[in-house]
């Protein structure tokens, strides 16, 4: 064991010389893959994932060397204990090949998918699919988008995700834990996270059960009762979305006041003949407003802000992009001029953001304060940017006033986003954290996922699967591997940042009501926070922003009140029953 502080600190600087070019090299490799999916380009990012890997091994072995506990350096002893979890680089060589080759399998396969009609077009799912998910009202048109892209996708990957899911047990184990669920886990550095995550869930149920009660009716009225039964879980095809994990684009099925639709946001943009350069401008423009960083000019000639013309085979599912050299920083989205898709945007660069702010710390510390920091600060944005007082203010909306009804009606479409997303964004590593654990085991895989959607989401399939699907290889994150609980609980931080920084702008009145743009207060705030990216525990940097050390549902609350008020009175005008006695999933026809 090596005992000496100043030999661990050279060994962070050689760490350090070493890692942005490797790093550097695999992201270029990657996104060259990810861009253009050829043979070719899959080779290349193999290949230097694989030289990724072999540098993460030999710095991550030593630094176990270092006997930290009578360090000084508090920075010099999270360095060494972050560097120390080498994920997957710690399986053998031939083994860590063929999980790579698994991984690129399983997200090629959800990127290059299709839904094809009897006669004539295949569909992809962006922006065809989900298109079709979002605007048709025909319950048969839904059924086939729906079952259509499960057959193309998670049946596909059924067997290679069972080989993934060993793959990544002894990766875990090989890193001293007891399965991936549980290295998942450690980056949030608090040991009682399932506990307090549940603790989080179950503070939120009634507001998600409340909506999902109301909208049941809705559809009820739409779609008639022998599809929707008033007492029963809800088709997971009638939502607007083919994970049913947000509900905007129904909300002209269950508006509060109907006579008072809000102004379609989409319709205006394209009559003003936005082009998603301008979406992406927008968006800049709205953090430099905040005293914050404007993207650099690789961002504008690198990114792909579009699904290209040229036919090349790409992944479209957005995500932003740091290639660790303190100038190239790209986002990856095909771009459809919506109002969905402008904040999601928004949401993409609070990621690029981060990337800026921190880009000046060591490579070990170029992340979010925990992964859900990362997600939460798009999304708080983008609580600003939605706002009716923001969108008057760029010209997307036209009447000035918000009378109450149109208020209600306007928190009813944040609540689609945002309630609706609860059970979802829960449930989805609860599956994952079980089939690494063994409590869920592989021949009853999909039974567990509807048990879990059924249990958590109150919906139901809308016909009968076997455990020849896969149906939760069907959303994206499941495919690539990537982890979810980062964005339940960034569900909950983004409305405690929100909350804080409309009081730093001085903001008074309804926190819905909030737009922080132009708030240099609130922007230096949030710059104080990014720049420490994960240099320092996340309740350190939480008590920065808002003054507490724990995620609180206590500001969503808040901003949902008036929401929930009229939900409760409105369901019990209708009788409506919370939640889903008659459980069990009937199937029309
Ligand atoms: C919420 C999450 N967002 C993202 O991946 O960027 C999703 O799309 O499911
Ligand atoms: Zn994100």
């Amino acid at each position: 064991k090596f005992y000496n502080e100043t030999v661990a600190k050279a060994f962070l600087q050689f760490y350090e010389h070493t890692a942005h070019v490797v790093w550097n090299q695999f992201m270029e490799a990657t996104w060259n893959y990810v861009t253009n999916i050829t043979k070719k380009n899959r080779e290349e990012m193999l290949h230097k994932d694989s030289e990724r890997s072999q540098h993460m091994l030999y710095f991550g072995t030593r630094a176990r060397l270092f006997k930290t506990s009578r360090f000084h350096d508090a920075a010099v002893k999270r360095m060494l204990s972050k560097l120390q979890n080498i994920d997957k680089a710690a399986l053998p060589q031939d083994e860590l090949r063929e999980y790579n080759k698994l991984l690129a399998y399983m997200e090629t396969t959800y990127s290059m998918a299709q839904v094809c009609l009897n006669e004539g077009p295949c569909l992809p799912l962006e922006p065809d699919l989900q298109e079709v998910m979002a605007t048709s009202r025909d319950q048969k048109e839904l059924l086939w988008a729906w079952q259509g892209w499960r057959d193309a996708v998670g049946r596909q990957l059924r067997i290679t995700f069972e080989r993934y899911v060993q793959l990544s047990n002894k990766a875990a184990k090989l890193n001293g834990y007891k399965d991936m669920g549980a290295l998942w886990r450690s980056k949030y550095e608090a040991d009682s996270l399932e506990q307090d995550l549940e603790q989080l869930y179950q503070e939120l149920q009634p507001l998600y059960l409340n909506l999902h009660a109301y909208v049941r009716r809705a559809l009820h009225r739409h779609y008639g009762p022998e599809l929707i039964d008033p007492r029963g879980p809800i088709p997971a095809h009638l939502l607007g979305n083919m994970w049913a994990q947000s509900w905007v684009n129904i909300l002209d099925l269950v508006l509060p006041f109907p006579r008072k639709p809000p102004e379609d946001i989409t319709k205006i943009m394209k009559s003003q003949h936005w082009k998603p350069s301008k979406m992406f401008e927008e968006a800049d423009k709205f953090f430099t407003s905040l005293g914050l960083l404007s993207t650099p000019p690789d961002f504008w000639k690198k990114s792909m802000m579009e699904r290209p013309a040229d036919g090349r085979e790409v992944e479209c599912h957005a995500s932003a992009w740091d290639f660790y050299n303190g100038k190239d920083f790209r986002i990856k989205k095909c771009t459809e001029v919506t109002i969905e898709d402008l904040l999601s945007i928004f949401h993409q660069m609070g990621h690029i953001q981060y990337f800026l702010q921190y880009k000046n710390l060591s490579v070990i510390f170029r992340a979010g304060a925990n992964p859900a920091f990362e997600e939460a600060v798009g999304s708080m944005i983008t609580l600003s940017a939605s706002s009716h007082k923001h969108l008057l203010n760029r010209g997307l909306l036209s009447h000035q006033h918000q009378d109450s009804e149109e208020e209600v009606n306007f928190l009813m479409g944040i609540a689609l986003e945002k309630i609706a997303f609860i059970p979802f964004a829960y449930l989805m590593d609860l599956f994952r954290w079980k089939v690494f654990d063994g409590t869920i085991r592989k021949d009853t895989y999909n039974q567990e996922w509807w048990n879990l959607r059924l249990k958590y989401q109150g919906l139901c399939p809308p016909v009968p699967r076997t455990e020849e699907d896969f149906d939760p290889g069907a959303k994206f994150h499941i495919s690539a591997g990537m982890p979810y609980i980062r964005y339940f609980i960034s569900l909950v931080l983004q409305f405690q940042f929100h909350e804080a920084l409309c009081k730093a702008s001085g903001h008074v009145g309804p926190l819905h009501q909030c737009d922080i743009s132009n708030s240099k207060t609130a922007g230096k705030l949030l710059e104080d926070i990014l720049k420490l990216g994960s240099s320092k525990p996340w309740p350190e940097v939480l008590q920065k922003i808002t003054g507490q050390t724990e995620v609180s549902t206590k500001a969503l609350m808040t901003y949902f009140k008036p929401l929930l008020n009229w939900l409760v009175t409105e369901n019990v005008r209708q009788g409506e029953i919370l939640g889903w006695p008659d459980f069990s999933c009937t199937f029309e026809g």
